[in-house]
């Protein structure tokens, strides 16, 4: 039995298949000619398109003008060295065996950090690719900590992320981070992840953190964790 929701588009026996009749933007669709009625990318005539074009959307990110340069402390790790956890709890500090990440996040010169890690394939998105919001959490993780190279508590107030091209479970990542900007208690930072060495960025990431006074700031919610 064919589905109403797809009467529109050519009959298609994976409207018959419960599991691919999900998948309603599916390449496969797309190829053999069956859409749904309601398929976004079939545009009515006589509407105003959207400008926003999605397959060129990056990063519009600027960092202000007046941001200053950030200054590495005296005391932050030595290039190479690892960085310590920030917090044991943390899901991107702790190792997969303990159900985090696994990263391992080294300082670099300035304000940069290098994180390493190997994609676990709990981490699965799509078939055979990371999933999106771990990627982010990689990047949200070794953005936050170049900033421990300014000895600086911060929380992630914006996080974006550009997906590249894919990231297959398994890899080995390389993410390359550094604050590139203070101001005041912003601190404006960038990254970039690389896949099993290649010279092309498999995405990229912009955010913003703000420093805080880790006493304060996790006063009234340290009671809630589990990890104490
Ligand atoms: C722990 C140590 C570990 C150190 C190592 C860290 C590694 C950790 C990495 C993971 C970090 C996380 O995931 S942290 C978890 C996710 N994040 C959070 O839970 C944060 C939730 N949000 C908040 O608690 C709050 O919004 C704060 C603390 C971010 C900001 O609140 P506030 O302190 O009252 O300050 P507020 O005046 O609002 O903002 C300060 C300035 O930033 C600007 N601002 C604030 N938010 C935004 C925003 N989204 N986009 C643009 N600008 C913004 C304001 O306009 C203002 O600019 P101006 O007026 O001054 O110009």
């Amino acid at each position: 039995m064919v589905s109403r929701r797809f009467a529109v588009g050519r009959r298609c026996s994976m409207d018959t298949f419960p599991p691919f009749s999900r998948l309603r933007w599916s390449p496969v669709r797309r190829r053999r000619g069956c859409v749904p009625a309601h398929d976004p990318l079939r545009r009515p005539a006589g509407r105003v398109e959207p400008q926003l074009d999605y397959l060129a959307m990056t990063s519009n990110w600027t960092v202000p003008g007046e941001a200053v340069s950030p200054v590495r402390h005296p005391e932050a790790p030595a290039p190479g060295e690892s960085i310590p956890a920030h917090w044991h709890g943390c899901f991107g500090c702790r190792g997969t065996g303990d159900g985090g990440l696994g990263l391992d996040v080294r300082a670099g010169e300035g304000a940069e950090v290098t994180g390493e890690i190997v994609v676990d394939p709990a981490f699965e998105g799509g078939p055979g690719v990371i999933h999106g919001g771990v990627l982010s959490s990689v990047f949200d993780e070794v953005m936050g900590f170049s900033a421990k190279l300014l000895a600086l508590e911060v929380v992630t107030a914006h996080l974006e992320v550009d997906f590249r091209s894919p990231v297959p479970v398994r890899s080995a990542l390389t993410v390359r981070a550094r604050v590139d900007g203070v101001l005041g208690r912003k601190l404006y930072a960038s990254a970039e992840v690389y896949v099993n060495g290649a010279a092309a960025p498999a995405g990229s990431a912009r955010a913003l953190f703000i420093t805080i006074d880790q006493a304060v700031h996790f006063r009234d919610l340290v009671g809630n964790s589990t990890r104490i």
